[in-house]
């Protein structure tokens, strides 16, 4: 199978879970996979066939700007159970940083990945 991916996607969303967090915008990255054929898009060289990167980047990033939230867990597991629900894809591939979290470290994050039932 082969994978469209976006790499180090920026979202700036409300995110944490201290209250000091819940009234400043932070810095998400992402890392997204989406299993595919890309066979007939590149077969026709035609967007039609083939999942636009840019369609499913706006969207990821209206989900996670829509509303609050305080764990990067549940930003993953929202993130993959849309990609599966919206696009033709039947495994994904998410991971979050919050490069911001932790001075001490280079970046915090989760990764999953998730299967059409
Ligand atoms: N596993 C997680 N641990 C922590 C999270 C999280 O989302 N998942 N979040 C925080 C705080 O919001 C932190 O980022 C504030 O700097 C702490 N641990």
């Amino acid at each position: 199978m082969d994978t469209i991916f976006i790499k180090q996607l920026q979202v700036d969303t409300v995110i944490g879970v201290y209250d000091w967090e819940k009234t400043i915008q932070q810095r998400l990255l992402l890392d997204i996979e989406l299993k595919t054929d890309i066979r007939q898009a590149a077969a026709t060289d035609n967007i039609g066939q083939t999942l636009d990167y840019a369609v499913i980047a706006q969207r990821v990033t209206q989900l996670i700007t829509a509303a609050p939230l305080e764990l990067i867990e549940t930003v993953a597991e929202n993130v993959a159970q849309l990609l599966l629900s919206e696009f033709a894809t039947t495994e994904v591939s998410v991971t979050v940083y919050k490069p911001d979290a932790l001075p001490q470290a280079q970046t915090v994050g989760v990764s999953i990945v998730r299967r059409s039932n």
